[in-house]
């Protein structure tokens, strides 16, 4: 039996089944993704009439996730077992929500597939009905013993409670190093070698686009291996634990108390961390392996602080804990190219209003340290100098115009500057854009070279029309997890640059706009049209599900 993480508190019960009110709806595949919103309607539509929350809930019960959410990405990977017709059928006799499973019941399941969002789908074959049990902590190939707390539609969450039959294709527990490993939610592969997570991570690519992209298999490149990150473990930059204010009551246990010795202890319900998997819970954490050794070391300080202080709280807290080079003496030389950042002190900032200074090869940044900035330092100069690369690797004349949309403090545009004539980059934090402006100046690139300005993504190409030629223009784009909205992909298509690089931190959407990108171009007759040319995951986040991606693609045919 191999050893299991410890089983979560009990849950609260599954809500009651509430009767269905509107008629399914199918999973036949649409003839347009339905989740492209690639052109607002010009019309106003009449104001629907008010529901009350009641209906409201039926609603929300009866859709089907919405597209590309984590919810969806599931829900495409249990149809995927159960086959579309029997979910079909099950959603047309709103037979979907009869669980074979009680609340509570242990049952011993066979894993069959890994799903993208880390967890484990398990069947048994001594289910009364198809159904799939959504489970953390196992792999293909293992028998299980769960406990179910939820029941949802044509699957159930699970506890997993026991490895009856471990895969050691997958699993080796010696390689755990943290203790909440199996309680916190923060890490679900730590028992799996480095190897085998980078290979889970190309699967999650290309099951992604497979799912979301609406591209025929022809029009995908062959999904190159997972860039590594050069640490698995202390790797992240920043933490965020949590922890939730004392209720009304805790209080008034407090105040009737009047014994001094008992107010100094730690209160019995004060914890603070990270979720426990599967809840919206804080477990109490005092460390976290993946995190900076500067993190590691401050956080006892931190957590013994808000401890000191948690009878002043009102309201639950997000701490912040960023890792940053200790302040250069005048910040405003520029960087010393030879120095490795691992080399030089380190500090942790955990204000908010804080600054953040932090290498990225021979570049040097600085940024608010409640504002973007990728979270894994170590591999930083590897993807940037694979996005240079595959921009270099352009088979016509080298591109002369950068523009970097969603810009943050400037990462791209600063590290791919050397070989671009004019850089322009965009943003709405305006924060980001004082610290990019600053950097570009911090890194010896002046201001009639690069530019940046605040404001929505779109608007970069009105813009730039003028002074940027679109044949000889990179296009990076670098969009929070909801991906590119409808406009911007309009822009994007009408300007057109020669070459676009979309780097994500949600596969999921970014398959479902490089699939419109490229589907649109093709239909649109304005001339050239975008293919896929090289498609890679990228690891931020060892020891997680996590995957980021870089696409890129390229414009071909006459413009
Ligand atoms: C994933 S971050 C990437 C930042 C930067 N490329 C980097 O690697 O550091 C996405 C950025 O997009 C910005 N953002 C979100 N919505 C935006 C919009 N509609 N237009 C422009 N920027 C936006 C966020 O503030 C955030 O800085």
């Amino acid at each position: 039996m191999a050893e299991v993480p410890s089983v979560g508190t009990a849950r609260a019960p599954s809500p009651p089944s509430e009767p269905p009110v509107a008629k399914k709806p199918r999973l036949e595949a649409p003839e347009q993704p339905v989740s492209l919103p690639v052109s607002t309607p010009a019309f106003k539509t009449a104001s629907k009439p008010k529901q009350s929350k009641t209906q409201k809930r039926r609603q929300q019960y009866n859709a089907l996730p919405e597209p590309c959410s984590s919810d969806d990405v599931l829900w495409r990977e249990i149809t995927e077992i159960l086959g579309e017709e029997y979910v079909n059928t099950n959603l047309a006799e709103e037979t979907d929500r009869l669980s074979p499973f009680e609340y509570h019941q242990e049952l011993e399941m066979q894993v069959v597939a890994i799903c993208s969002t880390g967890s484990a789908l398990a069947t048994s074959t001594e289910s009364s009905r198809p159904w799939v049990v959504v489970v953390p902590f196992c792999f293909p190939g293992e028998t299980v013993r769960v406990r179910v707390y939820r029941n949802a539609r044509l699957h159930s969450f699970a506890d997993l409670l026991e490895v009856v039959t471990p895969n050691p294709e997958f699993r080796d527990n010696s390689l755990v190093r943290c203790k909440y490993f199996g309680t916190c939610a923060g890490c679900q592969y730590q028992m799996v070698s480095y190897e085998k997570q980078l290979d889970l991570k190309r699967d999650v690519v290309v099951k992604a686009y497979e799912n979301f992209s609406n591209l025929p298999r022809s029009a995908m490149p062959p999904i190159e291996s997972t860039m590594p990150s050069p640490k698995q473990y202390e790797y992240r930059t920043k933490i965020t634990p949590h922890f939730e204010a004392p209720t009304k009551s805790q209080v008034r246990d407090r105040n009737s108390n009047n014994n001094p010795t008992d107010r100094a202890e730690r209160p019995e319900w004060f914890d603070i961390g990270f979720n426990r998997v599967g809840t919206h819970k804080v477990i109490d954490i005092e460390d976290c392996p993946i995190a900076t050794p500067i993190i590691r070391e401050t956080l006892p300080a931190v957590r013994a602080n808000a401890l000191k202080n948690i009878w002043t709280y009102k309201r639950g807290v997000s701490l912040i804990l960023r890792d940053s080079l200790a302040p250069a003496p005048a910040s405003t030389t520029p960087a010393d190219p030879a120095t490795d950042p691992d080399s030089e002190p380190h500090v942790c900032i955990t204000e908010h209003r804080g600054h953040i200074r932090e290498k990225v090869g021979p570049l040097t940044f600085e940024y608010p340290a409640s504002s973007f900035f990728q979270n894994n330092n170590a591999v930083l100069p590897s993807l940037t100098a694979y996005v240079a690369s595959r921009i270099a690797a352009s088979p016509g004349p080298a591109p002369t115009h950068l523009v970097d949309a969603y810009c943050g403090a400037g990462l791209f545009a600063i590290a791919l500057a050397p070989t671009f004539n004019t850089v322009a980059g965009i943003e709405l934090a305006a924060d980001s854009i004082r610290a990019a402006t600053r950097n570009a100046a911090l890194n010896g690139l002046p201001a009639d070279k690069i530019s940046f300005r605040a404001g929505d993504a779109a608007d970069i190409f009105a813009a730039v029309r003028v002074d940027f030629p679109p044949a000889k223009t990179v296009l990076v784009i670098d969009p929070p997890r909801k991906g590119c909205d409808g406009p911007f992909i309009e822009q994007l298509l009408q300007f057109r640059a020669g070459t676009v690089v979309y780097v994500s931190c949600n596969v999921h959407t970014q398959a479902r706009d490089v699939g419109a990108i490229v589907n649109q171009s093709a239909a649109d007759g304005k001339g050239g049209k975008y293919v896929l040319e090289s498609l890679r995951g990228v690891d931020l986040f060892p020891q997680t599900a996590h995957v980021e991606s870089v696409a890129v693609l390229r414009l071909v045919g006459d413009p």
